[in-house]
């Protein structure tokens, strides 16, 4: 588990889940972003056992993974965790849950690119989610025009929010909707599909 457990102090942190397959510069560029933007004290990079929706074959094992998010991390303020491999958990929804009732004191913000915010519709109870926590949507190149125009974007349109004003006084439990922003932030290219093209074309 990262550092801060069993702090008392209210922190704001950052989750960006993920399968880093591999890690790359474009997850550090989101978290910095995110840290900045948003005032966070930290991000985690939440290395995913397995993303329910991604097929097992061409994943790399999990601690590859890991080890590719701690050296994209700088162990203070952007840490990667195996947070979901020791709570059991693969559905987001069952990791905050269970997050918000480890950190009863802490303002989670879970923080997508704007593909995820396309894919969102198709997690499991994302409703639920996007209502209990703030929901913070970075811009990446060839999405988020997509993403703005898609399913999530307009049953949430009501509830989106300055990223200013989307921990302004967050009390967990008891604002009626967690709310999200868009983050006005410079995009970066970087993908692991990308990445894992290259690397077979080299072999
Ligand atoms: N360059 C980027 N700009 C904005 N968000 C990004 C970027 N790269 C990754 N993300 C976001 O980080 C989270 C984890 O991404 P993931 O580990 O799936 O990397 P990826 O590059 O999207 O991988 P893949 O190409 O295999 O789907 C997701 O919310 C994704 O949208
Ligand atoms: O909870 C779900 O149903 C769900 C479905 C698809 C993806 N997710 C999460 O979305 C995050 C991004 O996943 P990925 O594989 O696109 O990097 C990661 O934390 C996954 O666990 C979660």
């Amino acid at each position: 588990m990262p550092g801060p457990w069993g702090d008392r102090r209210r922190r704001r942190i950052g989750l960006l889940g993920g399968s880093f397959n591999p890690a790359h510069a474009g997850h550090r560029h989101v978290a910095e972003q995110a840290l900045r933007r948003l005032g966070l004290d930290e991000v985690w990079l939440l290395v995913s056992p397995g993303n329910p929706l991604k097929p097992r074959r061409g994943m790399a094992p999990f601690a590859e993974r890991l080890a590719a998010a701690r050296r994209i991390a700088d162990g203070r303020r952007v840490l990667a965790v195996d947070v979901e491999a020791r709570l059991g958990t693969r559905y987001t929804a069952d990791t905050l849950r269970l997050l918000r009732r480890r950190f009863p004191r802490a303002s989670f913000v879970l923080l997508l690119g704007a593909d995820n915010l396309t894919q969102l519709p198709r997690w499991g109870r994302w409703r639920e989610i996007a209502c209990r926590t703030a929901l913070a949507v970075l811009p990446r190149p060839g999405y988020t025009r997509h993403a703005l125009a898609g399913r999530a974007a307009h049953v949430l349109a009501r509830h989106r929010r300055r990223p200013a004003a989307l921990l302004a006084g967050q009390d967990p439990g008891k604002a009626r909707h967690a709310g999200w922003s868009l983050l006005v932030a410079p995009e970066h290219s970087a993908s692991a599909t990308a990445i894992r093209a290259a690397l077979a074309r080299a072999a």
